[in-house]
């Protein structure tokens, strides 16, 4: 079997001379041309058996340790090698597998090889090539001797499990037989009980008999006839249990042999594994000895190499060393010569010293006169210098005089008194008028940009107009408009805002809010705000008067192709907007939903596109641009791009980003589709994301693309240059850090008012709590939860439940609420499938609980309710850019309890902490974003509401009346655009001059 399973190798060097196959052994023999030069190497693979493969350790060669078997040979008796090479080759020529490797005679000398270069040789150090041929001459012939046992213990083994065999079938035998005896003998035990009782019996009758006499004589004879035959039968059997019990006896003697027989097969096995075990053994090390020769070979080719080299080198060195003898000489020529040219020099100096007097002052003249000269260079230079600052100062100050005269000539306009005050709602609907009459080609651009700036600042003489035109038709109303041409005297912006959400029509988050809200105060301080929206199918509709499609449709290019918009306009809380619907196929905003679409990137950046062909196509000249987050960041690089050199150029762009977490990244490709140029954007100053250098970054390009980049709040601002907040993009916020500011949001102090707020029960104001008590009732009625203690706390909180907004705290919070007493309401969506999963089973873990409710939707009106019914309201978040819900919660008077981040940070101050001015603190932090954190701020605001009412009132009340309007915000807003458009102003007059 083993010669069936065995391989043969044979060295490359060697030619095969002789091929037989030995029976069913499968024998190769190969004859040697010379048994000095040659070593024998014998291959045996146990079928089914393989080694793991082992690394070589070091490469020295270890002595094998092959026990119980003194025949074999260690690797290095170099003593024993001859002797054990004829009892090999005889064994070989026998009946074993052998390759034949044959070895260089240069290989087989017993020079030592000199080791080579570490890095090359590696861990094999110096080794003697003799000692490894020797070593692996050695092995084969173990391994050889190692068959040869194993074959001889195999045929052992199955002798004897032959025998096995056969003294099992004796044993099977011998059983049976002892079955069937035992089961004659319990008969026979059976018989002689009956024979027993017999004879008692008859014992009995013969006695019986003796008393009748010789009358019942004849009867007793029988009966004595069948004891004794009975007694003789009896007496057989014993005898042949007898034997029986002998053969069971041998048997159990046998038995015990086989057993014995058996305790040796079984050593035999054990033998075997282990002689087994040493083979695979040497096998390997014959594999590692192989390795090594072919890698001494290799070394030795590799030194020879070397040893060229090395004499090569020699050679150069000789030719080398006799350069080096004539350069010493020449060296030594120059020394002298050097000597005679310093005695020359010295003599010459002598010479000299006369001559320098006279020299020197000569010199020292010419120097004096390039001096006078230069300084003559340099007062002209000055002279030119203080002449072009007198010019640059006596044209700041005409600059100044023009402007001094503008505003006196404004104000002069505005004491007129000829300003109408109408709702926003009268201004703006008029202002997308001629907007439609402009773009259906009705009036011309300047008499619509004429008309439109006398409408932002509300100018009675369109009011007039207006009214006057009541009852007219439209070429009669266009014609009366028209005749106002008088020039325009402008001091505000015209700011349009292209963005994804607006409240209330398109509001997923804070944006929405923000949108509103400051296009909002950005009007009421005198500029021109305009909105460019998605037509989203999902919209709000109720919240939009006036919403009309124009007779036009704006053609935009992607993807290669242009594709028609409609245009809508309608006004939403007083502000112009325009609504975009892409005639595209992919029906990019009638999918249900605002965001989360898998074609997000599309979606926007085909809308950021059309916004732009929008503007340029009504020939409007916006002062500011504002685009806001990832979704509109695209118009940043578009405009530059594309559409200034088109034409649309007079504004400057502003970058809102309110959440840094999302970026829109995306490949190249992808965002070439709205037609930017991504070879010259995809570079790490421009738009390659930080990150992945194989995508852009839109949010990176509206950084670097954008006049002025803003986030919402200060603190944000802060942490967003840092490596740990700034999401990848501190790097590039630092290297714009000079147009990037922070400034806190504010909030629609208008729509989030609860003296004024529609979908409350009750209205009410910081000098009347008595509205919000009574809300709260409202709230646990509709609820369903429990109206029984009216001082048990209610905690709110209303978020996207994202892990930006601490879910873990959120859900913490909950049960902790139940613990010290308290009602908790959670009002969550979250785009998240798992975190709404968890959150699911919450809520239905506590549906008809008396305390707790979750309900996981987005619900205005809801929101409105619980933040006039809460008493506190947590805001856990992991970062917060600005976040609004503080302040909407506590403008309706529910107490904040919020970690410390972001615009958190800018508007809740611990009602505790001592470093903070006592005006300014309004609710109760935490730093640290864990449980016990938590804890802290939340049972202090418990314990203050339990123990303290009429302070927890105060504290209300004071919190109510902090200012979170857009006022101040706005102003820093409008502060930015007009410093940017100055400066664009004063580019250009320079650029022109
Ligand atoms: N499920 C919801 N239902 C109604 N309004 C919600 C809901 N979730 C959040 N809001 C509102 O969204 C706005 C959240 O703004 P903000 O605190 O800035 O967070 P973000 O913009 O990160 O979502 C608030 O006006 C809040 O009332």
């Amino acid at each position: 079997m083993a010669g069936k399973l065995s391989t043969c190798f044979l060295s490359h060097q060697w030619s095969c001379c002789t091929v037989v196959d030995c029976k069913h052994l499968n024998v190769r023999f190969y004859s040697l041309p010379s048994p000095r030069f040659a070593t024998v190497s014998c291959k045996i693979r146990q079928r089914n058996s393989s080694l793991p493969p082992r690394r070589p350790q070091a490469k020295k060669i270890i002595p094998a340790q092959i026990p119980q078997n003194d025949n074999l040979m260690t690797p290095g008796n170099e003593n024993s090698d001859s002797e054990n090479e004829d009892d090999f080759s005889h064994q070989c020529t026998s009946d074993e597998v052998v390759a034949i490797q044959r070895f260089d005679d240069k290989n087989s000398n017993n020079k030592l090889i000199p080791s080579i270069g570490a890095d090359k040789v590696g861990e094999v150090t110096t080794v003697n090539l003799q000692d490894v041929i020797g070593m692996i001459r050695n092995a084969e012939k173990n391994i050889h001797i190692l068959n040869q046992a194993r074959i001889n213990a195999i045929e052992d083994l199955e002798t004897v499990l032959s025998e096995k065999e056969v003294l099992q079938r004796e044993i099977n035998n011998l059983e049976m037989r002892l079955a069937e005896t035992d089961a004659r003998i319990r008969v026979a035990a059976q018989d002689k009980i009956h024979v027993e009782l017999l004879q008692d019996h008859l014992e009995k009758l013969q006695s019986e008999m003796s008393n009748n006499g010789a009358h019942d004589a004849v009867v007793l004879r029988s009966p004595d006839r069948q004891t004794r035959a009975l007694s003789e039968e009896l007496n057989a059997l014993r005898n042949e249990n007898m034997s029986l019990q002998n053969d069971l006896n041998t048997l159990k003697e046998q038995l015990r042999d086989v057993k014995r027989t058996d305790e040796r097969v079984e050593m035999l096995e054990n033998e075997r594994t282990v002689l087994e075990l040493s083979i695979k053994e040497l096998e390997y090390k014959l594999t590692v000895s192989q390795q090594d020769s072919v890698q001494l070979s290799t070394l030795r080719s590799e030194c020879e190499t070397l040893w060229n080299k090395v004499e090569h080198l020699q050679g150069l060195l000789d030719k080398s060393t006799s350069q080096a003898d004539q350069a010493i000489l020449v060296l030594q020529q120059n020394q002298e010569l050097r000597k005679k040219v310093e005695r020359l020099e010295e003599s010459l100096e002598d010479a000299n010293i006369y001559k320098l007097s006279s020299e020197k002052l000569q010199q020292y003249n010419d120097l004096m006169q390039q001096k006078i000269k230069l300084l003559d260079e340099r007062l002209e230079r000055s002279d030119a210098e203080i002449h072009s600052y007198v010019q640059l100062y006596q044209d700041s100050v005409k600059e100044f005089q023009e402007t001094l005269d503008n505003l006196k000539e404004e104000s002069k306009k505005k004491a007129s008194g000829k300003q109408v005050d109408m709702p926003w709602e009268f201004w703006s609907r008029l202002l997308l008028m001629f907007d439609a009459w402009f773009l259906e080609k009705k009036i011309h651009g300047d008499e619509a940009k004429f008309l439109r700036e006398m409408t932002w600042k509300k100018d009675g003489r369109i009011h007039d107009v207006y009214i006057e035109c009541k009852e007219k038709n439209e070429r009669e109303i266009i014609a009366a408009f028209r005749r106002l041409t008088s020039s325009s005297s402008g001091s505000g912006l015209h700011v349009v805002h292209i963005a994804a959400e607006m409240a209330p029509v398109a509001k997923v988050g804070g944006l929405g809010d923000v949108l509103s809200a400051l296009s909002k105060a950005l009007q009421k301080k005198g500029h021109l705000v305009e909105i460019i929206l998605p037509k989203y199918d999902c919209m709000q509709y109720e919240s939009i008067q006036n919403l009309r499609v124009l007779d036009l449709a704006v053609e935009s290019y992607f993807d290669g192709h242009l594709f028609k918009n409609k245009i809508w306009v309608g006004t939403v809380e007083g502000l112009p907007v325009y609504f975009i619907e892409p005639l595209h196929p992919a029906k990019f905003f009638w999918r249900g939903k605002t965001y989360g679409e898998p074609d997000d990137l599309k979606r926007f950046s085909f809308f950021s596109r059309a916004a732009l062909e929008l503007l340029h196509q009504s020939g409007k000249k916006p002062d500011i641009i504002h685009c806001h987050d990832w979704q509109t960041a695209f118009v940043a690089p578009l405009y530059w791009d594309l559409y200034a050199p088109k034409g649309l150029n007079s504004a400057r762009i502003c970058f809102t980003c309110h959440n840094f977490e999302y970026q829109g990244t995306a490949s190249a490709s992808e965002i070439a589709s709205c037609g930017l140029d991504i070879h010259h954007l995809n570079r790490p100053d421009r738009m390659q994301d930080n990150s992945s250098h194989d995508r852009l970054n839109p949010v990176k390009g509206a950084i670097v693309f954008s006049n002025i980049v803003t986030t919402v709040s200060p603190t944000y601002a802060q942490e967003v240059r840092t490596s740990q907040g700034g999401q990848g993009l501190h790097a590039t916020l630092n290297a714009h850090s000079q147009k990037f500011v922070g400034i806190l949001n504010g909030i629609d102090t208008d729509s989030w008012n609860p003296a004024t707020d529609t979908y409350l029960s009750f209205q009410y104001n910081a000098s009347d709590l008595e509205g919000k008590f009574e809300n709260k009732n409202v709230l646990r009625r509709h609820l369903g939860l429990s109206l029984s203690d009216s001082r048990r706390p209610l905690v709110g909180c209303i978020t996207r439940l994202v892990p930006q907004k601490g879910v873990h705290l959120i859900r913490h919070a909950i049960y902790r609420a139940l613990e010290l007493g308290g009602q908790f309401v959670l009002l969550g969506s979250s785009p998240v499938p798992n975190i709404h999963r968890e959150f699911e089973e919450i809520a239905k873990q506590f549906q008809n609980h008396e305390h707790i409710r979750l309900i996981l939707k987005y619900d205005e009106a809801l929101s409105h309710s619980i933040y006039a019914a809460s008493d506190m309201f947590i805001i856990p978040s992991i970062f917060e850019p600005c976040g609004l819900t503080q302040m909407i919660a506590m403008r309706y008077g529910a107490i904040p309890i919020a970690r410390k981040t972001g615009g958190l940070n800018d508007s809740v101050f611990d009602v505790d902490d001592d470093t903070i001015p006592i005006q300014l603190r309004n609710g109760f932090t935490f730093v640290t974003p864990d449980e016990h954190a938590f804890n802290g701020a939340f049972d202090r605001a418990f314990k203050f509401y339990k123990n303290d009412s009429e302070g927890w009132e105060e504290l209300m009340k004071k919190v109510m009346n902090i200012d979170f309007s857009w006022d101040t915000s706005a102003s820093q807003y409008e502060e930015l655009y007009l410093q940017s458009v100055s400066k664009a102003k004063a580019a250009r007059r320079a650029a022109a001059g």
